[in-house]
């Protein structure tokens, strides 16, 4: 892939994913710059040899690519100031959850080429998930060097319209988060049970680690093939299951899904 010169706004947990992951990936460090005011994150990014500041707006000027990793909240803030950047030559990237392009036009009417991007954390581990969303118009070598950049850490897909956003926030940006929380609630039970925490806790993301692995090398099976596989008639499975179907676990996953959609769609409204 090309190696721009790439100014991240924001030095936070999934900027630090990315970066990291681009570093793994041999993008080279003096390629990157880390823009935040907290000088325990730049001090991060500035062990690895990457360019750090607290001025955004110079960071802005130099960069090719200004990647907006600040939390939703603050984009209002970040951005006015840096009306004082022309971004007509720049490619503007937003990985903040719920900032629409159209808001994103609003705050920085210079940018005439913006993706929109929800990575998610794996990316540290060259795992992540983006889904990636640009107006039509975008120049098609822009469009590529997005999408480069985020399958330098993992799996991208396009979305065909904007509104998808929110539900690629449930499905990408934040589900890492529900897999924890399974893995927490198992753990946990394993060691109140009597099992030793860390024992408990390589029990438990092993055998995630290798149901993934499943799912990904097997495209051709299922997911309901796959569970099946593991459930033998009247066996220990089917009696966990019957207990995850007796709570209602795919509706309970359907509300959670939903509830994050909605929180995207107000937030969209809110900053
Ligand atoms: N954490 C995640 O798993 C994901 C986060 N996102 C999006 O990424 C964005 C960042 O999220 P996180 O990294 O989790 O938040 P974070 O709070 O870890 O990072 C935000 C960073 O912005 C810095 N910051 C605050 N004011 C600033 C300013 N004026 N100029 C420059 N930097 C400033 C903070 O010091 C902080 O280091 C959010 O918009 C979020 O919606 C998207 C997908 C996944
Ligand atoms: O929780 C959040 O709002 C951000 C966006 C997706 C993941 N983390």
């Amino acid at each position: 892939m090309q190696h721009k010169f790439i100014t991240f706004i924001g030095g936070g947990n999934m900027a630090q994913a990315i970066i990291f992951g681009l570093l793994q990936q041999g993008y080279p460090a003096h390629k990157l710059m880390v823009c935040d005011p907290n000088p325990s994150r730049r001090d991060i990014f500035a062990a690895r040899g990457i360019m750090v500041s607290d001025n955004n707006i110079e960071a802005a000027i130099r960069a090719e690519v200004v990647l907006l990793a600040v939390k939703p909240q603050m984009m209002e803030a970040v951005c006015l100031p840096l009306q004082a950047v022309d971004f007509s030559h720049k490619l503007l990237i937003s990985i903040a959850a719920a900032i629409s392009l159209q808001r994103l036009h609003d705050l920085l009417p210079s940018a005439a080429n913006i993706v929109r991007v929800m990575p998610n954390t794996p990316a540290l581990v060259s795992a992540g998930m983006s889904g990636l969303f640009a107006a039509p118009s975008l120049a098609q070598d822009l469009k590529d060097f997005a999408e480069a950049l985020l399958a330098a850490v993992g799996k991208t897909c396009w979305l065909a319209q904007e509104s998808d956003m929110h539900k690629i926030t449930a499905a990408s940006g934040s589900s890492p988060a529900y897999f924890f929380a399974f893995m927490e609630a198992m753990q946990l039970m394993l060691m109140d049970s009597g099992i030793d925490e860390n024992m408990a806790r390589l029990l438990v993301q092993q055998s995630a680690l290798g149901a993934a692995k499943m799912a990904e090398q097997n495209p051709q099976i299922s997911l309901s093939l796959l569970r099946e596989n593991v459930t033998s008639k009247g066996g220990t499975t089917a009696a966990a299951l019957a207990v995850f179907n007796r709570c209602g676990l795919d509706d309970m996953v359907k509300q959670a899904m939903a509830a994050c959609i909605a929180r995207s769609q107000e937030m969209e409204k809110l900053f």
